[in-house]
């Protein structure tokens, strides 16, 4: 049984009113895209911080995450230096999403009008804390950045660099 969706109501200013809003693509998409204003290009490893000419204001509880577009990512190598970079409900400003190309060779071209991220909102929780001089016990406890193991990737050097830890031919 589907729950009908009622839609957050979210004020949105056009800074810029010859482009479309943010629009969800498809029924069911979480991220409405985002577009930049102008021109850009991207050499290698190059980043640049993309207007795109929306502002929002968001209800109380609430926050804009700005990710990635996995079409992006697969074909160009475009990733968010801050992803997913957060919208505070209280930002009035023009939200920005800071791109960067992490192809190692190809330069990237976007041009005014292409969609570039996209939006999330959701529902964020405040929290209080509380300072106090022990945590309470856990079954993972301070177990992370691969405790568990089972991790199928290697690292190996790069094509070029010299692995001191492998003899090479020479020096069998
Ligand atoms: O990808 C992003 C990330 C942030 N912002 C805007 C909205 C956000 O509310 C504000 C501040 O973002 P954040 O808190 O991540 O940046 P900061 O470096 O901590 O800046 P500040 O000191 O203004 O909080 O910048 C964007 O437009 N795009
Ligand atoms: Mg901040």
């Amino acid at each position: 049984m589907s729950g009908e969706i009622h839609p957050v109501d979210v004020l949105l200013r056009r800074l810029d009113d010859e482009l479309p809003a943010p629009a969800y693509e498809h029924p069911g998409d979480a991220g409405a895209d985002l577009r930049t204003t102008v021109d850009a290009v991207l050499e290698p490893g190059e980043r640049a911080v993309l207007p795109t000419g929306i502002a929002i204001a968001l209800p109380d509880g609430y926050a804009a995450f700005v990710h990635a577009r996995s079409g992006l990512a697969a074909r160009c190598g475009i990733a968010l230096v801050n992803a997913p970079g957060t919208v505070d409900a209280g930002y009035r400003g023009e939200i920005k999403v800071i791109v960067v190309n992490l192809d190692p060779r190809e330069r990237v071209v976007f041009r005014r009008g292409d969609r570039i991220a996209q939006l999330v909102v959701q529902r964020v929780e405040k929290v209080r804390f509380h300072e106090v001089v022990e945590l309470p016990g856990s079954a993972r406890a301070a177990g992370g950045f691969g405790s568990t193991g089972g991790h199928a990737a290697v690292s190996i050097p790069a094509a070029g660099q010299k692995d001191s830890s492998v003899p090479d031919r020479e020096g069998q």
